[in-house]
């Protein structure tokens, strides 16, 4: 707290996501998307920064250790007739590209904050340092060096990351990754056994931009980690409390605006809603409720986003549902993830979808329908534990996808997609396969018993899929989990602290 000797330290993390079914139905507030969080989160570590007597500094630091050129400072100042709080990257020695997604967040939420807190006018906000943690599975591992298609840097890319500073101070190693990994194509070749742990949050060895995202809604998570932690490390208690039904309305409220801003146009808002509740059936806000807001320093911006995100504003409010109570997986059952090495045009498919829905209101009115009911009825069979029946449900949820794909011109479940799904849905072990969110080229997701054998036998298929069709698919670490944003014990990050 401004002016305070308390200390202020928090960490907060948020989970990613994965749309299982309802990807495009769930822009229409007609219809509702069964999203389930996931085990990788994204943590900021919020903390004051400590000067020397004497020095004053007005800054914001954010970092992302995890890779290079990934420091980003920002001086801020109160903007006239109730603009808000801005920020300004400030730049001194290499340059650095700005992060749009942070930038955005420090001016919306900045600027909540000074409204809420009278104590700003005065005290204004003491300078602070956030660290962004992410963990491995939200990019894909660098390629070995010598590889031609991702970069790899310099020789700190590859296998033997991270830099020794950066892992000393993780200090976080998590014994349950310590196994040797074998990549998808080296099926034949057995590597020796790893010798020392590999960290808990790795480095990449590439600057942000040139990372592999593997789409489990980084910018979701990160927006929402970093709006919780600004909140709980600047406010006191009796103002933001993440334990509390309020809490988490005004953390979903001001990280929706925000990310919807940064994003530059209105999705549904799915991922964001997953990062503060974790797992639900969702339905969306309706896209008029932003429509009213000015921008981030013109006039009038402070006092009209407090009273969109405390939900004072006019009709119709904040008209989203979040519904966890229908949600869950039988005992014994996982969500797991497979990153497949290719890009997807969620933009280019969400534009073909709409304007085949216009050319064809009726059929596309049916066909929305048709993917409710098999929305609705997943989420039925895997809250009821019902596991004989989720294969057919999702069997037939990827009939209508693809059948849309195929009506509108978008590469919803593109062939290739179709032959591996089917192909591992006959896995012992799997109870079904989709194309998750918008579908395309580069995710799958698998629905299957969560236990070794199983995992051992999907790990191999993928293994001999990805040497025979020259392409590399792999499961990834990343599991559903329920749970949203959460406070984390700092004393785990002490390394972290400075
Ligand atoms: N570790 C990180 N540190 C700082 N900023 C990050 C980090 N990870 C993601 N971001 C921010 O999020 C942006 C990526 O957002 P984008 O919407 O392209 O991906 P995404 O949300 O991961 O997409 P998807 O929904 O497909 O997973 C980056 O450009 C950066 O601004
Ligand atoms: C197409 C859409 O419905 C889902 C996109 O999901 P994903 O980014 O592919 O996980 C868009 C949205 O809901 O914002």
């Amino acid at each position: 707290m401004a002016g305070s000797s308390e200390d202020r330290t928090v960490v907060v993390s948020a989970p990613g996501k994965v749309l299982l079914a309802g990807g495009y139905i769930v822009l229409d507030r007609k219809h509702t998307g069964l999203v389930f969080g996931l085990s990788a989160r994204i943590h900021v570590l919020a903390q004051e920064i400590h000067t020397s007597a004497g020095v004053h500094l007005s800054e914001i630091v954010v970092q992302s250790p995890q890779f290079l050129n990934a420091t980003w400072r920002y001086g801020y100042h109160l903007v006239k007739n109730g603009g808000g709080i801005k920020v300004t990257q400030l730049q001194s020695g290499t340059p650095v590209e700005p992060n749009h997604f942070v930038e955005t967040t420090l001016n919306y939420v900045l600027t909540y904050i000074s409204r809420v807190d009278k104590s700003r006018a005065s005290h204004g906000f003491q300078p602070a340092s956030l660290l962004v943690l992410a963990d491995n599975d939200y990019y894909s591992k660098p390629k070995p060096p010598g590889s031609t298609d991702r970069p790899s840097s310099s020789s700190s890319a590859g296998e033997h990351l991270p830099s020794r500073s950066s892992e000393e101070k993780a200090g976080l190693s998590d014994p349950s990754t310590s196994t040797t990994t074998t990549t998808a194509t080296t099926t034949a070749t057995a590597k020796p056994p790893r010798t020392r742990p590999r960290p808990r949050f790795r480095h990449f060895g590439t600057t942000l931009r040139d990372a592999h995202k593997t789409g489990l809604g980084s910018s979701a998570a990160i927006v929402t980690a970093l709006t919780a932690s600004l909140l709980a490390h600047y406010l006191p208690r009796t103002l933001f409390d993440l334990s509390t039904a309020q809490g988490k309305r005004v953390l979903h409220n001001l990280a929706q605006v925000a990310h919807c801003s940064a994003q530059g146009k209105i999705g549904s808002g799915f991922d964001v809603a997953s990062a503060v509740y974790g797992s639900c059936l969702y339905r969306r806000f309706s896209p008029a409720l932003l429509s009213g807001l000015p921008n981030p320093g013109e006039e009038g911006f402070a006092a009209a986003l407090a009273a969109l995100v405390d939900d004072e504003g006019a009709e119709p409010g904040w008209d989203c549902e979040v519904r966890k109570e229908d949600v869950g997986l039988p005992a014994g059952v996982a969500i797991r993830m497979c990153d497949v090495d290719c890009g997807t045009q969620t933009v280019g498919m969400v534009k073909k979808v709409h304007e085949w829905r216009d050319r064809e209101p009726e059929a596309a009115r049916a066909v929305y329908e048709r993917l409710q009911g098999r929305v609705d009825e997943l989420a039925t069979v895997l809250s009821a534990g019902r596991v004989g029946e989720v294969g057919r449900v999702m069997r037939s949820f990827r009939e209508t996808m693809r059948s849309m794909g195929k009506d509108c011109g978008a590469p919803i479940e593109p062939e290739s997609q179709e032959e591996l799904l089917d192909a591992l849905e006959k896995v012992d072990g799997v109870l079904g396969t989709v194309v998750p969110g918008a579908g395309g080229y580069d995710a799958a997701a698998v629905v299957m018993k969560d236990d070794a054998e199983t995992e051992k036998r999907v790990q191999g298929f993928l293994r001999k899929w990805s040497t025979e069709h020259e392409i590399q698919v792999r499961l990834m670490k990343v599991r559903g989990e329920t749970e949203g944003a959460r406070m984390e014990d700092v004393g785990e990050f002490k390394s972290w602290v400075s």
